[in-house]
């Protein structure tokens, strides 16, 4: 079955393997122990994140869901190291992150990396411009560049004419599209965010998606992406990872997560959504069968944008071709109907 919408390099860009996040007093011996008698207490820990094994490929949007508490910040630090992992291991490149020293993650960080996370972090004695500057600074980029690849960025998060304001002197909202800025002046290779539209209001925040999906259209970027917004998740994802209790239920993309829940609790979670938004008539394709005449529609086509078609097209198999006209296969009409009317999954 052709993927469609996902990444066409698979190469991993980060891999985790059992990756396990406890706090409490000693994380590590608790988890030696569990690991020797899996019955024990585990009172006065939090396993914010376990067991988790994910390869991320070069160029995806990976977005992080879950309830409130599930796990996603912890283990989006995890991948970055901002915090300390208890068990398993997370690679960057090949390299394993446990490995690198301060001096080497830092450089990881600082050439790779960039972070939007919900407290903004911003630096509260440098203007506007030089926050967003900043990082750049790091990098030794002499003032002219820095500054004028600063004002770009501001210019395209609204905040032209704001350049030389402190961040207590601007709204959540705004101080959150300083942060967005501020990583989007990097252009790095990896992008952690952390809820970053949520402060945003609607017209702002669809702004910034678009953004986001021309950037990553254009330069390849891995984007791993925390949201509560099934709207959001669904217009930027690649994949979706459904996190509960620290673990990932699934990681799939947009159309076998609602069409395919792995679990009851991932079934319950997307049960709201639309899912003839979603589903791209190419994750029904099956080979070509003779009854299959007459033009093709195209794969990336969601069944609620064939709705009309649906309804009136008599054929019981209908061709589909991929952007460039190759014939994919057929889908049945009645497959495609039966999600637009919300019955079974196929
Ligand atoms: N520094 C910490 N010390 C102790 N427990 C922590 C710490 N950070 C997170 N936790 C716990 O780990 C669990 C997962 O938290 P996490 O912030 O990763 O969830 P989340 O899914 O990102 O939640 P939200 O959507 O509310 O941001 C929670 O039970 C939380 O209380």
């Amino acid at each position: 079955m052709p993927q469609i919408g996902g990444p066409t390099v698979t190469e991993s860009i980060i891999t985790c393997r059992n990756v396990c996040k406890i706090f409490g007093d000693n994380p590590a011996k608790h988890l030696a122990e569990l690991t020797a008698n899996p019955s024990l207490s585990s009172a006065g820990y939090v396993h914010a994140v376990r067991n988790v094994t994910l390869d991320v490929p070069r160029g995806e949007m990976l977005v992080v869901m879950g309830l409130s508490g599930s796990g996603k910040s912890t283990l989006v630090r995890c991948l970055s190291r901002l915090i300390d992992i208890t068990g398993g291991t997370v690679t960057v490149e090949g390299r394993d992150l446990a490995t690198l020293s301060e001096a080497e993650l830092i450089d990881l960080r600082r050439r790779k990396m960039g972070m939007v996370f919900q407290s903004f972090g911003l630096l509260p004695h440098r203007s506007v411009l030089e926050n967003v500057a900043f990082p750049l600074e790091m990098r030794g980029q002499e003032r002219g560049t820095r500054y004028a690849r600063a004002r770009e960025m501001l210019e395209l998060v609204g905040l032209k004419g704001r350049e030389d304001y402190f961040p207590r002197e601007l709204s959540g909202g705004q101080q959150q599209r300083v942060g967005i800025a501020r990583s989007l002046a990097v252009e790095p290779d990896i992008w952690f965010l952390d809820e970053p539209f949520s402060a945003l209001d609607p017209l702002i925040r669809r702004e910034m998606q678009d953004e986001f999906l021309r950037l990553k259209g254009l330069m390849n970027k891995t984007i791993i992406f925390i949201t509560h917004d099934f709207d959001e998740a669904l217009r930027l994802a690649d994949r979706i990872a459904i996190m509960k209790d620290g673990r990932i239920e699934q990681c799939d993309t947009p159309d076998r997560i609602v069409l395919h829940p792995a679990t009851e609790y991932v079934a319950k979670f997307t049960a709201e959504i639309d899912r003839a938004r979603v589903v791209r008539i190419g994750s029904l394709v099956r080979p070509l069968t003779s009854g299959a005449e007459g033009g093709p529609v195209q794969a990336s086509c969601t069944i609620r944008d064939l709705a009309r078609q649906l309804v009136s097209d008599s054929r019981s198999h209908i061709p589909v071709q991929d952007g460039k006209g190759t014939l994919l296969g057929a889908f049945a009409r009645q497959d495609a109907l039966d999600v637009l009317l919300g019955d079974g999954v196929c």
